[in-house]
């Protein structure tokens, strides 16, 4: 039986060839091309074993939440980061304080995806720059440490302390990610972070003008 596509096989090309088609001549972000990264990175996730299911179930999750807006009949509103805040905005579609009636508000939702794009950035910045011997748990954890732990309980920083152990060594982590040898991978990477970067600067400064950083 064929599997979802987030079981398929990973490859660094194919989320840098998604971020590459996220940013608008105008510099706004395509929501369609952004989620399309983040299914590429969860099929990572996906091949590095089920003590990740937690992760990947939740990121899988909000992707869906935002797939649905986007196929839904007001999908056309929801085209770019930009038109999807106005559009919520300006209907009273967010909850801005407290969790009501719009639990599931694009804008909620891709915040939580946009605070775990920072600590991709950080992740993969290290990783780019380590040596071979460099531990990809400890990369990985700083990160979190650095970005999105401070929106997390202690549960989930616990949880997820505990499956960063269980990350396979450096070469193990570049052969998931079906580049070639190791200076394809650092070179891809180094490929892949300034429109990463970009698409995290735009979405921050979109956010903070909105003051939308703090959505329930
Ligand atoms: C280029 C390839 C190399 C790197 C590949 C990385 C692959 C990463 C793929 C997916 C990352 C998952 C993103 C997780 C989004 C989490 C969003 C979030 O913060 N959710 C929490 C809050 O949501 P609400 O309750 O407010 O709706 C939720 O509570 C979180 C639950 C799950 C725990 C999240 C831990 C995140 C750890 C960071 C990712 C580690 C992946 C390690 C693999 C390298």
């Amino acid at each position: 039986m064929a599997g979802t596509e987030e079981d398929q096989k990973f490859c660094l090309q194919e989320v840098l060839d998604t971020f590459k088609l996220c940013l608008s001549e105008n510099k706004e972000v395509y929501l369609e091309h952004y989620v399309a990264g983040w299914r590429g990175l969860v099929k990572f996730l996906n091949s590095l074993g089920s003590v990740f299911g937690f992760i990947s179930k939740d990121a899988v999750n909000k992707i869906h939440i935002l797939v649905t807006l986007l196929n839904g009949e007001n999908g056309s509103q929801y085209a770019t980061v930009q038109s999807m805040v106005k559009y919520e905005l300006e209907n009273d579609l967010v909850d801005l304080t407290k969790r009501g009636s719009h639990p599931e508000s694009g804008c909620r939702t891709l915040l939580r995806l946009h605070r775990a794009l920072r600590w991709l950035e950080l992740f993969l910045e290290r990783l780019r720059t380590s040596s071979e011997d460099g531990k990809t748990s400890v990369m990985c954890s700083e990160a979190y440490n650095e970005s999105l732990s401070q929106f997390h309980p202690w549960v989930v920083r616990k949880a997820a302390g505990m499956a960063f152990c269980m990350l396979p060594g450096r070469p193990a982590f570049f052969e998931v990610m079906n580049v070639g040898p190791t200076e394809q991978v650092v070179a891809k990477l180094g490929e892949a972070l300034p429109l990463i970067s970009e698409v995290y600067q735009i979405t921050e400064e979109l956010y903070t003008q909105q003051n939308l950083m703090n959505l329930p």
